[in-house]
């Protein structure tokens, strides 16, 4: 039964991978479907089996009675606003200044969900946190658990903290406020508050039929990894596993960040997923650290908001 249960778990998230992060399912889901009812039926049988980073924690286990709290060794930080051409112009000119070599950029989507720290010990998924007030944040790993793109243990036994945004696709929000309606239930107001109200929930199962997803973007520890980049810090995370945005954009100079800004602003409705800026970074680390932060936001990122 053990070989077998080793056997279903890595299948189990091969396929979860391709399908949640990759998008690229290579299975139908009744085959995933039958070969996890097949490892939670030997799991029930072997109880000693039943591990955190077995797949079949994705169905959600018993609710919790409350949400224990975390202090985020490196805090949450906010970030400054810009919002018009003008606000991007005195970003970069203050960046510049500041600098003896001139930055560049990577800019990302801002995607309208909730901040998370997910933190792995030997490439497991042992804590993910709230933002919170940025410096204590809520536990909500057990709800993260049942959130297919957000990896369970990965390939390499890393120890890594890193960062992102939860969302609920815009497909998946019609169809919980349509249930919603049908119940006689409030309706979400949007998709950012109903992926937040879902993690708010203290039974696991609840934010197991959401269909939330992930987007990383940043490694929050400072174990000096030696990546010179923002971009190759994305990179990384990708190579480990993790779900990056695919729009984010190595931008040479200010006016390539306001061409991507003003593509987006009309391009972002045909995304899957709500948007609420564009997130413009320092590309080059040791930049960033010349720059350093305000009292609560980075020097060398602004958000770009789009007209509400
Ligand atoms: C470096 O700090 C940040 N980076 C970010 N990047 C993206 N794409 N989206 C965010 N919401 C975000 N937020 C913060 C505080």
């Amino acid at each position: 039964a053990e070989e077998k249960a080793v056997e279903l778990r890595r299948l189990l998230e091969k396929y979860g991978y391709h399908y949640y992060v990759l998008d690229d399912p290579i299975v139908p889901d009744s085959e995933y479907d039958e070969k996890l009812k097949e490892l939670v039926d030997i799991e029930e049988a072997y109880p000693e089996l039943q591990t955190e980073d077995s797949p079949t924690v994705r169905i959600g286990g018993v609710p919790l009675d409350s949400f224990k709290k975390v202090q985020h060794e490196i805090p949450m930080m906010s970030l400054g606003n810009a919002f018009n051409e003008q606000d991007l112009r005195d970003f970069d000119r203050r960046v510049q200044q500041n600098l003896d070599e001139p930055a560049e950029y990577i800019c990302e989507l801002k995607i309208d969900g909730l901040a998370v720290s997910l933190t792995y010990e030997e490439g497991r998924f042992v804590r993910g946190a709230t933002r919170g007030d940025g410096t204590t944040g809520e536990d909500i790993t057990k709800n993260l658990r049942t959130v297919g793109s957000i990896p369970l243990r990965l390939d390499n036994q890393v120890n890594i903290e890193v960062r992102g945004e939860v969302f609920m696709p815009e497909k998946s929000f019609e169809r919980l406020n349509e249930e919603k309606e049908k119940n006689g239930e409030e309706p979400f107001a949007n998709p950012r508050n109903a992926a937040a109200g879902s993690l708010r929930q203290l039974d696991p199962k609840i934010a197991a039929n959401r269909n939330l997803d992930i987007f990383l973007y940043a490694i929050a520890d400072d174990k000096g990894r030696g990546l010179p980049s923002h971009l190759e810090s994305l990179e990384y995370m990708k190579e480990l596993g993790f779900k990056t945005n695919p729009e984010s954009r190595y931008c040479r100079s200010i006016e390539e960040v306001i061409a991507y800004v003003n593509e987006w602003e009309d391009a972002r409705t045909n995304l899957a997923y709500e948007t609420d800026g564009i997130v413009i970074k320092v590309n080059s680390l040791a930049q960033q650290q010349k720059l350093g932060f305000t009292a609560k936001s980075p020097r060398w990122a602004t958000a770009y908001k789009f007209p509400a």
